[in-house]
Protein backbone atom coordinates (compact mmCIF):
# COMPACT_ATOMS: atom_id res chain seq x y z
CA UNK A 1 0.00 0.00 0.00
CA UNK A 2 1.25 3.57 -1.26
CA UNK A 3 2.15 5.97 1.44
CA UNK A 4 0.95 9.65 0.88
CA UNK A 5 2.50 12.60 2.08
CA UNK A 6 1.27 15.72 1.80
CA UNK A 7 2.68 18.83 2.01
CA UNK A 8 1.67 22.10 3.80
CA UNK A 9 -1.96 21.06 3.62
CA UNK A 10 -4.18 23.80 6.07
CA UNK A 11 -5.94 21.37 7.80
CA UNK A 12 -9.70 22.75 8.52
CA UNK A 13 -8.31 25.97 7.26
CA UNK A 14 -5.73 26.46 9.70
CA UNK A 15 -1.46 26.92 9.32
CA UNK A 16 0.00 24.63 6.83
CA UNK A 17 1.45 21.11 7.96
CA UNK A 18 2.24 18.07 6.71
CA UNK A 19 0.20 14.91 7.03
CA UNK A 20 1.43 11.23 6.57
CA UNK A 21 -0.98 8.65 5.11
CA UNK A 22 -0.29 5.12 5.81
CA UNK A 23 -1.42 1.33 6.23
CA UNK A 24 -5.05 3.14 5.98
CA UNK A 25 -4.31 5.95 8.72
CA UNK A 26 -2.86 9.51 9.37
CA UNK A 27 0.33 7.87 10.65
CA UNK A 28 1.78 11.25 11.58
CA UNK A 29 0.83 15.60 11.34
CA UNK A 30 3.53 18.10 12.00
CA UNK A 31 6.95 19.01 9.78
CA UNK A 32 9.62 17.36 8.92
CA UNK A 33 8.41 14.25 8.09
CA UNK A 34 10.68 14.29 5.22
CA UNK A 35 12.06 11.49 6.72
CA UNK A 36 9.49 9.03 5.82
CA UNK A 37 10.56 9.94 1.74
CA UNK A 38 14.36 8.49 2.66
CA UNK A 39 12.77 5.40 4.90
CA UNK A 40 10.71 3.22 2.01
CA UNK A 41 9.34 6.23 0.11
CA UNK A 42 6.29 7.79 -0.09
CA UNK A 43 4.09 9.55 -3.17
CA UNK A 44 4.43 13.25 -2.19
CA UNK A 45 1.18 15.06 -2.86
CA UNK A 46 1.87 19.29 -2.76
CA UNK A 47 -0.96 20.65 -1.08
CA UNK A 48 -0.03 24.25 -0.54
CA UNK A 49 -2.73 26.62 -0.25
CA UNK A 50 -5.33 23.87 0.06
CA UNK A 51 -7.59 23.44 3.17
CA UNK A 52 -7.97 19.27 4.63
CA UNK A 53 -10.78 18.34 5.70
CA UNK A 54 -11.82 14.74 7.25
CA UNK A 55 -13.80 12.81 4.35
CA UNK A 56 -16.97 14.04 3.75
CA UNK A 57 -20.09 12.04 4.49
CA UNK A 58 -23.87 12.10 2.27
CA UNK A 59 -26.64 11.58 4.33
CA UNK A 60 -29.06 11.29 1.45
CA UNK A 61 -27.83 10.24 -2.04
CA UNK A 62 -29.78 8.48 -4.86
CA UNK A 63 -27.82 6.41 -6.63
CA UNK A 64 -30.71 4.63 -8.56
CA UNK A 65 -29.29 1.16 -8.87
CA UNK A 66 -30.79 -1.33 -9.09
CA UNK A 67 -33.64 -0.31 -11.52
CA UNK A 68 -32.43 3.02 -12.53
CA UNK A 69 -28.94 2.82 -14.26
CA UNK A 70 -30.43 4.94 -17.40
CA UNK A 71 -30.06 7.72 -14.26
CA UNK A 72 -27.33 6.98 -12.62
CA UNK A 73 -25.26 3.20 -11.05
CA UNK A 74 -23.51 2.99 -7.60
CA UNK A 75 -20.19 3.18 -9.96
CA UNK A 76 -21.28 6.95 -11.29
CA UNK A 77 -22.68 8.10 -8.44
CA UNK A 78 -19.94 7.01 -6.60
CA UNK A 79 -17.18 8.53 -8.39
CA UNK A 80 -19.63 11.59 -8.54
CA UNK A 81 -18.95 11.48 -4.82
CA UNK A 82 -15.22 11.23 -4.12
CA UNK A 83 -15.30 13.75 -6.86
CA UNK A 84 -17.22 15.96 -4.43
CA UNK A 85 -14.86 15.01 -1.33
CA UNK A 86 -17.27 12.31 -0.26
CA UNK A 87 -15.91 8.88 1.42
CA UNK A 88 -19.54 7.80 2.64
CA UNK A 89 -22.75 8.35 1.33
CA UNK A 90 -26.20 7.11 1.97
CA UNK A 91 -27.74 5.86 -0.76
CA UNK A 92 -32.08 6.07 -0.50
CA UNK A 93 -34.37 3.08 -0.75
CA UNK A 94 -36.08 4.70 -3.06
CA UNK A 95 -35.01 2.18 -6.06
CA UNK A 96 -36.66 -0.86 -8.20
CA UNK A 97 -37.02 -3.28 -6.82
CA UNK A 98 -36.72 -0.64 -3.27
CA UNK A 99 -34.02 -1.42 -0.42
CA UNK A 100 -36.77 -3.11 1.63
CA UNK A 101 -35.49 -6.57 2.33
CA UNK A 102 -31.99 -7.73 3.46
CA UNK A 103 -31.17 -8.84 0.00
CA UNK A 104 -31.58 -5.66 -1.62
CA UNK A 105 -29.46 -3.74 0.82
CA UNK A 106 -26.84 -5.94 0.50
CA UNK A 107 -26.42 -6.30 -3.14
CA UNK A 108 -26.24 -1.83 -3.00
CA UNK A 109 -23.92 -2.32 -0.20
CA UNK A 110 -22.00 -4.94 -2.29
CA UNK A 111 -21.69 -2.93 -5.27
CA UNK A 112 -20.54 0.43 -3.33
CA UNK A 113 -17.44 -2.04 -2.34
CA UNK A 114 -16.87 -3.39 -5.88
CA UNK A 115 -17.11 -0.18 -7.11
CA UNK A 116 -14.42 1.67 -4.29
CA UNK A 117 -15.28 5.13 -5.15
CA UNK A 118 -16.47 5.93 -1.42
CA UNK A 119 -18.17 3.86 1.29
CA UNK A 120 -21.59 3.02 0.39
CA UNK A 121 -24.47 2.83 3.39
CA UNK A 122 -27.52 1.88 2.33
CA UNK A 123 -30.79 3.42 3.67
CA UNK A 124 -33.78 0.91 4.49
CA UNK A 125 -36.82 1.57 3.39
CA UNK A 126 -39.85 2.15 6.33
CA UNK A 127 -42.34 0.19 4.79
CA UNK A 128 -42.94 -2.50 2.30
CA UNK A 129 -42.56 -0.83 -1.69
CA UNK A 130 -42.95 2.72 0.10
CA UNK A 131 -46.39 1.96 0.10
CA UNK A 132 -46.95 3.61 3.58
CA UNK A 133 -48.61 0.11 4.77
CA UNK A 134 -46.97 -2.34 6.98
CA UNK A 135 -43.35 -2.00 8.32
CA UNK A 136 -40.35 -3.80 6.14
CA UNK A 137 -38.65 -5.78 7.62
CA UNK A 138 -36.15 -3.18 9.44
CA UNK A 139 -34.80 -5.96 12.22
CA UNK A 140 -33.38 -8.01 8.73
CA UNK A 141 -31.49 -4.81 7.18
CA UNK A 142 -30.35 -3.54 10.72
CA UNK A 143 -28.61 -7.16 11.27
CA UNK A 144 -27.51 -7.72 7.54
CA UNK A 145 -24.26 -7.26 6.46
CA UNK A 146 -25.15 -3.78 5.28
CA UNK A 147 -25.96 -2.81 8.60
CA UNK A 148 -28.44 -0.54 8.12
CA UNK A 149 -29.05 2.06 10.67
CA UNK A 150 -31.12 4.62 8.79
CA UNK A 151 -34.42 4.16 7.59
CA UNK A 152 -36.82 6.30 4.81
CA UNK A 153 -39.21 5.99 2.72
CA UNK A 154 -37.85 9.11 1.16
CA UNK A 155 -39.21 10.35 -1.91
CA UNK A 156 -42.77 9.58 0.07
CA UNK A 157 -43.79 10.67 3.39
CA UNK A 158 -44.85 8.02 6.01
CA UNK A 159 -47.77 9.80 6.59
CA UNK A 160 -49.56 7.61 8.46
CA UNK A 161 -48.56 8.02 12.58
CA UNK A 162 -49.42 4.87 13.55
CA UNK A 163 -46.57 3.74 11.14
CA UNK A 164 -44.41 6.27 12.03
CA UNK A 165 -45.19 5.91 15.89
CA UNK A 166 -44.40 1.97 15.23
CA UNK A 167 -40.81 2.47 12.91
CA UNK A 168 -39.51 4.95 15.51
CA UNK A 169 -39.90 2.35 18.46
CA UNK A 170 -38.68 -0.18 16.23
CA UNK A 171 -35.49 1.33 15.60
CA UNK A 172 -34.57 2.01 18.91
CA UNK A 173 -33.47 -2.02 19.17
CA UNK A 174 -30.22 -1.11 17.01
CA UNK A 175 -30.00 2.50 17.31
CA UNK A 176 -31.62 3.19 14.35
CA UNK A 177 -33.01 6.29 12.99
CA UNK A 178 -35.97 6.97 11.07
CA UNK A 179 -35.17 9.91 7.75
CA UNK A 180 -38.48 11.41 7.13
CA UNK A 181 -39.15 12.99 3.55
CA UNK A 182 -41.76 15.53 5.57
CA UNK A 183 -44.78 16.49 2.98
CA UNK A 184 -48.50 15.80 4.01
CA UNK A 185 -49.88 14.16 0.56
CA UNK A 186 -53.49 15.77 0.90
CA UNK A 187 -52.46 19.36 1.26
CA UNK A 188 -49.46 18.70 -1.88
CA UNK A 189 -51.56 16.69 -4.50
CA UNK A 190 -50.10 17.13 -7.95
CA UNK A 191 -48.42 20.67 -6.34
CA UNK A 192 -45.73 22.03 -8.51
CA UNK A 193 -43.37 24.97 -6.48
CA UNK A 194 -43.47 26.67 -3.62
CA UNK A 195 -47.20 27.94 -2.57
CA UNK A 196 -46.59 32.05 -3.13
CA UNK A 197 -47.96 34.73 -5.10
CA UNK A 198 -45.64 33.73 -7.58
CA UNK A 199 -47.37 30.09 -7.95
CA UNK A 200 -50.44 32.34 -8.13
CA UNK A 201 -49.03 33.75 -11.07
CA UNK A 202 -47.05 31.22 -12.95
CA UNK A 203 -50.45 29.19 -12.53
CA UNK A 204 -48.26 26.12 -11.21
CA UNK A 205 -50.38 24.12 -8.36
CA UNK A 206 -48.76 25.74 -4.75
CA UNK A 207 -46.73 23.57 -2.01
CA UNK A 208 -47.70 25.22 0.91
CA UNK A 209 -45.24 25.27 3.53
CA UNK A 210 -47.46 23.77 6.16
CA UNK A 211 -47.21 20.07 4.49
CA UNK A 212 -43.93 20.17 5.32
CA UNK A 213 -44.09 21.88 8.95
CA UNK A 214 -47.28 19.93 9.98
CA UNK A 215 -45.70 16.69 9.26
CA UNK A 216 -42.08 17.46 11.54
CA UNK A 217 -44.34 18.73 14.20
CA UNK A 218 -46.07 15.82 14.55
CA UNK A 219 -42.68 13.66 14.39
CA UNK A 220 -41.47 15.49 16.80
CA UNK A 221 -43.84 14.92 19.07
CA UNK A 222 -44.16 11.27 18.25
CA UNK A 223 -40.32 10.47 18.90
CA UNK A 224 -40.65 12.30 22.01
CA UNK A 225 -43.64 9.76 23.01
CA UNK A 226 -41.72 7.03 22.56
CA UNK A 227 -38.21 8.01 23.14
CA UNK A 228 -36.96 7.68 19.85
CA UNK A 229 -34.57 9.52 17.20
CA UNK A 230 -35.92 11.26 14.37
CA UNK A 231 -33.99 12.93 11.27
CA UNK A 232 -36.12 15.22 9.17
CA UNK A 233 -34.35 15.29 5.45
CA UNK A 234 -34.68 18.30 3.49
CA UNK A 235 -35.34 21.11 5.86
CA UNK A 236 -36.96 23.59 3.11
CA UNK A 237 -38.72 26.66 5.23
CA UNK A 238 -38.31 29.13 8.02
CA UNK A 239 -41.27 27.48 9.85
CA UNK A 240 -39.53 23.89 9.85
CA UNK A 241 -36.18 25.67 11.41
CA UNK A 242 -38.62 27.07 14.01
CA UNK A 243 -40.23 23.69 15.10
CA UNK A 244 -36.61 21.80 14.93
CA UNK A 245 -35.70 24.40 17.11
CA UNK A 246 -38.33 24.25 19.72
CA UNK A 247 -38.23 20.05 19.57
CA UNK A 248 -34.44 20.32 20.36
CA UNK A 249 -34.93 23.11 23.02
CA UNK A 250 -37.18 20.73 25.02
CA UNK A 251 -34.08 17.62 24.33
CA UNK A 252 -35.38 15.53 22.04
CA UNK A 253 -33.61 13.16 19.79
CA UNK A 254 -34.31 15.37 16.58
CA UNK A 255 -31.46 16.16 14.31
CA UNK A 256 -32.46 17.47 10.58
CA UNK A 257 -30.51 18.22 6.98
CA UNK A 258 -30.61 21.35 4.67
CA UNK A 259 -29.70 20.39 1.06
CA UNK A 260 -26.84 22.67 -0.71
CA UNK A 261 -29.57 24.16 -3.41
CA UNK A 262 -31.77 25.07 -0.67
CA UNK A 263 -29.35 27.39 0.85
CA UNK A 264 -28.88 29.02 -2.60
CA UNK A 265 -31.58 29.16 -5.05
CA UNK A 266 -35.19 30.48 -4.71
CA UNK A 267 -38.23 29.90 -5.67
CA UNK A 268 -38.37 32.96 -8.60
CA UNK A 269 -36.53 30.44 -10.62
CA UNK A 270 -39.43 28.84 -11.29
CA UNK A 271 -40.71 31.74 -13.31
CA UNK A 272 -38.32 30.30 -16.29
CA UNK A 273 -40.66 27.43 -15.74
CA UNK A 274 -36.98 24.97 -16.63
CA UNK A 275 -37.62 22.25 -14.63
CA UNK A 276 -33.62 21.82 -14.03
CA UNK A 277 -35.44 24.22 -11.07
CA UNK A 278 -37.99 21.36 -9.74
CA UNK A 279 -37.50 19.44 -6.82
CA UNK A 280 -38.87 18.29 -3.58
CA UNK A 281 -38.81 19.85 -1.35
CA UNK A 282 -39.41 22.99 -3.10
CA UNK A 283 -37.39 25.91 -3.61
CA UNK A 284 -38.66 28.51 -1.12
CA UNK A 285 -38.38 32.26 -0.62
CA UNK A 286 -35.30 34.50 -0.17
CA UNK A 287 -36.61 35.23 3.85
CA UNK A 288 -36.28 30.72 3.92
CA UNK A 289 -32.87 30.59 2.65
CA UNK A 290 -31.93 32.97 4.96
CA UNK A 291 -33.59 31.09 7.99
CA UNK A 292 -32.12 27.74 6.52
CA UNK A 293 -28.82 29.80 6.26
CA UNK A 294 -28.89 30.78 9.92
CA UNK A 295 -30.16 27.54 11.14
CA UNK A 296 -27.37 25.88 9.64
CA UNK A 297 -24.73 28.49 11.28
CA UNK A 298 -26.50 27.49 14.84
CA UNK A 299 -26.30 24.11 14.94
CA UNK A 300 -30.41 23.69 14.33
CA UNK A 301 -29.73 22.09 11.34
CA UNK A 302 -27.23 19.68 11.95
CA UNK A 303 -26.01 18.42 8.69
CA UNK A 304 -25.47 19.73 4.98
CA UNK A 305 -26.72 16.43 2.81
CA UNK A 306 -26.64 16.47 -1.02
CA UNK A 307 -30.48 14.99 -2.04
CA UNK A 308 -28.17 14.01 -4.92
CA UNK A 309 -31.63 12.83 -7.59
CA UNK A 310 -30.02 12.57 -11.01
CA UNK A 311 -33.12 12.25 -13.99
CA UNK A 312 -32.25 11.26 -17.41
CA UNK A 313 -32.85 13.99 -19.76
CA UNK A 314 -36.11 12.89 -20.77
CA UNK A 315 -37.18 12.80 -17.67
CA UNK A 316 -36.08 16.48 -16.88
CA UNK A 317 -36.24 17.96 -20.39
CA UNK A 318 -40.04 18.31 -20.51
CA UNK A 319 -42.96 20.69 -19.43
CA UNK A 320 -42.27 21.60 -15.82
CA UNK A 321 -45.62 19.56 -15.17
CA UNK A 322 -44.35 16.74 -16.44
CA UNK A 323 -40.92 16.60 -15.07
CA UNK A 324 -39.52 14.74 -12.27
CA UNK A 325 -38.58 16.35 -9.04
CA UNK A 326 -34.72 16.37 -8.21
CA UNK A 327 -31.06 17.97 -8.99
CA UNK A 328 -27.87 17.10 -9.07
CA UNK A 329 -25.32 17.37 -5.64
CA UNK A 330 -22.77 15.69 -5.00
CA UNK A 331 -20.15 17.00 -6.98
CA UNK A 332 -20.87 20.57 -6.53
CA UNK A 333 -22.14 20.62 -2.59
CA UNK A 334 -18.42 21.71 -1.02
CA UNK A 335 -19.13 24.50 -3.38
CA UNK A 336 -22.49 25.58 -2.76
CA UNK A 337 -21.13 25.40 0.66
CA UNK A 338 -18.41 27.23 0.77
CA UNK A 339 -20.43 30.10 -1.63
CA UNK A 340 -23.50 30.32 1.03
CA UNK A 341 -21.50 29.59 4.46
CA UNK A 342 -18.33 30.04 4.43
CA UNK A 343 -18.01 33.28 2.04
CA UNK A 344 -20.50 35.31 3.91
CA UNK A 345 -18.69 33.90 7.43
CA UNK A 346 -21.26 31.99 9.10
CA UNK A 347 -19.46 28.69 9.46
CA UNK A 348 -15.66 28.30 9.18
CA UNK A 349 -13.81 25.31 7.73
CA UNK A 350 -14.22 23.26 11.38
CA UNK A 351 -17.66 24.43 10.91
CA UNK A 352 -17.81 22.68 7.56
CA UNK A 353 -16.43 19.47 8.69
CA UNK A 354 -18.96 19.49 11.67
CA UNK A 355 -21.37 19.54 9.72
CA UNK A 356 -20.54 17.42 6.07
CA UNK A 357 -18.50 15.16 7.66
CA UNK A 358 -18.57 14.17 11.59
CA UNK A 359 -22.19 14.83 12.41
CA UNK A 360 -23.58 12.67 9.45
CA UNK A 361 -21.60 9.80 10.25
CA UNK A 362 -22.51 10.39 14.27
CA UNK A 363 -26.01 10.56 13.07
CA UNK A 364 -25.88 7.17 10.61
CA UNK A 365 -23.77 5.48 13.42
CA UNK A 366 -20.97 5.40 10.99
CA UNK A 367 -17.33 4.65 13.05
CA UNK A 368 -15.22 4.75 10.47
CA UNK A 369 -16.18 8.01 8.88
CA UNK A 370 -16.23 11.47 10.27
CA UNK A 371 -13.54 11.50 12.40
CA UNK A 372 -11.23 14.25 13.08
CA UNK A 373 -7.95 14.37 11.30
CA UNK A 374 -5.42 13.09 13.64
CA UNK A 375 -2.78 10.62 14.44
CA UNK A 376 -3.93 6.96 14.59
CA UNK A 377 -7.62 8.15 12.89
CA UNK A 378 -8.32 6.49 9.29
CA UNK A 379 -6.98 8.56 6.36
CA UNK A 380 -10.18 9.91 5.52
CA UNK A 381 -8.99 12.99 3.82
CA UNK A 382 -10.35 15.99 1.51
CA UNK A 383 -8.01 18.72 -0.41
CA UNK A 384 -9.65 21.30 -1.34
CA UNK A 385 -8.86 24.53 -2.94
CA UNK A 386 -11.15 27.36 -2.39
CA UNK A 387 -9.49 30.33 -4.14
CA UNK A 388 -10.49 28.30 -7.23
CA UNK A 389 -13.24 29.52 -9.03
CA UNK A 390 -15.28 28.25 -12.09
CA UNK A 391 -18.41 28.52 -14.43
CA UNK A 392 -19.59 25.09 -14.06
CA UNK A 393 -20.46 24.38 -17.83
CA UNK A 394 -22.09 20.57 -16.90
CA UNK A 395 -20.25 18.75 -19.33
CA UNK A 396 -17.71 17.20 -16.94
CA UNK A 397 -19.61 16.02 -15.09
CA UNK A 398 -18.78 12.26 -13.41
CA UNK A 399 -22.75 11.49 -12.93
CA UNK A 400 -24.62 9.80 -15.69
CA UNK A 401 -27.01 12.50 -15.55
CA UNK A 402 -26.84 16.15 -16.07
CA UNK A 403 -29.69 18.02 -14.07
CA UNK A 404 -27.42 20.39 -12.21
CA UNK A 405 -29.25 23.73 -11.68
CA UNK A 406 -25.58 25.81 -11.78
CA UNK A 407 -24.62 25.40 -15.08
CA UNK A 408 -23.75 28.86 -16.42
CA UNK A 409 -22.76 29.96 -12.28
CA UNK A 410 -19.51 30.85 -10.77
CA UNK A 411 -18.85 28.50 -7.83
CA UNK A 412 -16.16 28.40 -5.70
CA UNK A 413 -13.94 26.03 -5.24
CA UNK A 414 -12.35 22.30 -6.41
CA UNK A 415 -11.83 19.65 -5.05
CA UNK A 416 -8.23 18.60 -5.54
CA UNK A 417 -7.60 15.10 -3.95
CA UNK A 418 -9.82 12.43 -2.01
CA UNK A 419 -8.17 9.88 0.12
CA UNK A 420 -10.51 6.66 1.42
CA UNK A 421 -8.49 4.82 3.86
CA UNK A 422 -5.19 5.92 2.46
CA UNK A 423 -5.96 5.60 -0.87
CA UNK A 424 -6.65 8.12 -3.47
CA UNK A 425 -9.73 7.89 -4.93
CA UNK A 426 -9.39 11.20 -7.21
CA UNK A 427 -6.15 13.14 -7.80
CA UNK A 428 -5.81 16.31 -9.12
CA UNK A 429 -9.12 16.68 -9.44
CA UNK A 430 -9.73 13.52 -11.40
CA UNK A 431 -10.92 10.03 -10.39
CA UNK A 432 -8.05 8.31 -9.22
N1 LIG B 1 -35.64 15.39 -4.07
C1 LIG B 1 -36.28 15.14 -5.18
O1 LIG B 1 -36.80 16.07 -5.81
N2 LIG B 1 -36.39 13.90 -5.68
C2 LIG B 1 -35.95 12.69 -5.05
C3 LIG B 1 -36.89 12.21 -4.00
C4 LIG B 1 -36.80 12.97 -2.70
O2 LIG B 1 -35.69 13.27 -2.21
O3 LIG B 1 -37.82 13.24 -2.08
C5 LIG B 1 -35.79 11.63 -6.11
O4 LIG B 1 -35.68 10.45 -5.80
O5 LIG B 1 -35.71 11.98 -7.31
ZN1 LIG C 1 -37.28 13.51 -0.06
ZN1 LIG D 1 -34.13 12.35 -1.62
Amino acid sequence: MTTYLIKNARILGGEPTDLLLADGVVAAIGSALDAALDAGGAEVVDAEGLVALPGLVDLHTHLREPGREDAETVDTGTSAAALGGFTAVHAMANTDPVADTAGVVEQVWRLGREAGHCDVFPVGAVTVGLQGERLAELGAMADSAARVRVFSDDGKCVSDAVLMRRALEYVKAFDGVVAQHAQEPRLTEDAQMNEGELSGRLGLRGWPAVAEEAIIARDCLLAAHVGSRLHVCHVSTAGSVEIVRWAKGKGWNVTAEVCPHHLLLTDELAATYDPIYKVNPPLRSASDVEALRAGLADGTIDVVATDHAPHPHEDKDCEWQAAAFGMLGLETALSIVQLTMVDTGLVDWAGVAERMSAKPAQIGRLSGHGRPLAVGEPANVVLYDPAFSQVVDGTGLASLSRNTPYVGRELPGRVVATFLRGTPTVLDGKIA
